[in-house]
């Protein structure tokens, strides 16, 4: 296996450098700022994906805030999505909350569409979405993300959170395999 993730690794394209990325988090914390300076957000990380990404937002987010996660995944070391299975769901009350779902990447909207069902199910009065990267797909997608920091092309990617058969996500950039 580690030889399979090395090979990947040392082959694949780097899409979107450090550098980039970092600048799109700070540019999407200003308007995630602006436009929930009074609202008390709850933010739900989707893990594990979401993680690198949430927790760099977070420190350039100036408003009071909470922080849960939900777990939602559907790649399970493939690299097309099949059913969404739920792990973990928030353990903060969604009832009359704000909430701002945090994900990694936007590719078929499945699970993003899903988490956004799942919170106004539970009751949230406003449901906002930030995406580090959104995959331009030829087709229509269920959903739209609020805040978006990077669009790029339809290749299988990893880094920043993203995974390549659960290794790769700590890659600081975001690489296309090829
Ligand atoms: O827009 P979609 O086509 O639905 O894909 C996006 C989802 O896929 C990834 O999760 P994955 O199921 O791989 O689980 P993970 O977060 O543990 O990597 C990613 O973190 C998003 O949540
Ligand atoms: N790691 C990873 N997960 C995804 N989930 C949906 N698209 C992708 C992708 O390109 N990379």
């Amino acid at each position: 296996m580690l030889t399979e993730i090395k090979t990947v690794q040392t082959q694949a394209n780097l899409l979107h450098s450090q550098q980039e990325v970092e600048a799109a988090i700070t540019k999407l914390a200003e308007q995630i700022n602006q436009a929930l300076a009074d609202k008390n957000p709850l933010l739900l990380c989707v893990i594990n994906g979401g993680i690198v990404f949430a927790g760099q937002l977070l420190t350039r987010l100036t408003m009071p805030l909470n922080l849960d996660s939900i777990q939602a995944t559907r790649y399970r070391n493939q690299t097309s999505g099949g059913q969404i299975e739920w792990l973990l769901t928030p353990k903060t009350p969604l009832l009359n909350r704000t909430v701002l779902i945090l994900d990694d990447v936007l590719d078929e909207g499945v699970t993003l569409a899903a988490v956004q069902a799942y919170c106004r199910e539970q009751g949230a009065c406003e449901v906002y979405s930030a995406v580090l990267i959104e995959k331009l797909l030829p087709e229509p997608k269920p959903t739209s993300a609020d805040f978006i920091g990077i669009v790029t092309e339809n290749r299988y990617l990893f880094g920043y959170g993203m995974d390549y058969k659960s290794y790769l996500r700590n890659a600081n950039g975001i690489y296309a395999c090829s």
